[in-house]
């Protein structure tokens, strides 16, 4: 996520190409790099869609950089982030005195941007009368400082992204549809991780790649297991998982268990764990379940794995409520300390205690 960034073209170095930049083997990535290559090469404006974390950005600058204009500036605002009656003077910039504090000229993003690329991020979030002031910029391609009095051309290619659904948003009449034509000549919708979970080894490589000192591999189970996950915060996700495994394991070889481990650190995660209630004085931190999960007996079920797979869950919970001190653990499990941290060791959990 951008707030505000100004990217001077790099002079010397080639900027990564789209395949270096858009990892993922998966049919839908393969589709996505091809589009990216195709818009690339005009100057129309692409609205990129997609859930938080999925890689709108990492999209916006792929086309800049296989564009024409990759020799010119990329700048990006997010429009989410900046308050809204700053919004205009980031945009169009002002002109000295043209209010309090303007204690000086300051150019806005489309004149840094001119000849290059700007980037409207969460543009879904722009205020209604934001909306009407950028429409009439695009359509004359001219733009006026705030207490300026001239009109000024910029040549800018707009690249736009959403988490939005932007559709509902003008149905809700909070998105004007004049301008979403504008912006979105070409929509480009970006896939959440979950419905491309082949591409995780792949992310996993490339997030590694820049790394030094002693990384963390994860074995076919835990790739298993990653790739069951729902990932809600996409790329985003799994790259702060595997940040968290190279401090928690490094070095180490990290299998189905590890990964448990891993994810389950999020207690909204864990909480949202349908869990067979248990008979015994459960204290408030475990979800109160209120039917058990249903067990299919089409085919075999493995039942120690099961029961184990349970029986982390609460120690993790447990854990994570005890803030990692394991005699306040074992106390909410009523175990005896030394069963938790025999346990414990059985599932490689040691690392998540105080
Ligand atoms: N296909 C991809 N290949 C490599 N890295 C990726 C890919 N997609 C996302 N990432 C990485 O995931 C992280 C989040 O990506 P990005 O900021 O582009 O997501 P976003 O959809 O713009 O998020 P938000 O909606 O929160 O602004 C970044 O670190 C980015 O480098």
């Amino acid at each position: 996520m951008v707030t505000s960034t100004v990217q001077a073209p790099a002079k010397y170095e080639k900027p990564a190409s789209i395949e270096e930049m858009l990892i993922g083997k998966s049919p839908i990535m393969g589709t996505l790099r091809d589009m990216v290559r195709r818009v690339a090469n005009s100057s129309a404006s692409v609205m990129i869609c997609g859930p938080s974390g999925s890689g709108k950005e990492v999209v916006a600058r792929a086309i800049h950089n296989a564009s024409p204009r990759s020799t010119k500036p990329y700048v990006a605002l997010n429009c989410g982030a900046i308050p809204a009656e700053l919004i205009e003077s980031e945009l169009f910039g002002h002109e000295r005195g043209a209010f309090t504090g303007a204690q000086a000229r300051r150019t806005g993003h489309f004149e840094n941007a001119d000849k290059g690329t700007l980037f409207l991020d969460e543009i879904g979030d722009m205020r209604f009368d934001m909306q009407v002031k950028l429409l009439r910029v695009l359509e004359d391609g001219l733009i006026s400082r705030i207490g300026g009095n001239s009109n000024i051309p910029v040549d800018v290619r707009i690249i736009s992204a959403t988490h939005q659904k932007i559709d509902k948003a003008i149905l809700d009449g909070r998105f004007r549809e004049d301008l979403f034509f504008r912006l979105g000549v070409v929509v480009l919708q970006v896939p959440d991780l979950a419905s491309r979970v082949e591409d995780i080894p792949q992310l996993i490589a490339h997030f590694q790649k820049n790394r030094t000192g002693q990384l963390c591999q994860f074995d076919a189970s835990a790739i298993q297991r990653l790739s069951m996950h729902d990932w809600p915060g996409n790329v985003r996700e799994l790259r702060n998982v595997i940040e968290r495994a190279n401090i928690l394991f490094n070095g180490e070889t990290i299998d189905a268990f590890g990964v448990d481990q891993l994810l389950g650190r999020s207690l909204p995660k864990l909480a949202a764990v349908p869990v067979l209630p248990i008979a015994t004085d459960v204290p408030d931190f475990v979800p109160q379940a209120t039917e058990a999960r249903p067990v299919s007996f089409g085919a075999p079920i493995d039942l120690k794995a099961q029961i184990e797979r349970m029986e982390l869950e609460r120690i993790q919970m447990a854990l994570i409520h005890a803030e990692g001190v394991i005699s306040e653990a074992a106390r909410l499990l009523t175990l005896k300390r030394t069963t938790l941290i025999e346990k414990m060791r059985k599932y490689r959990l040691e690392k998540i205690a105080a």
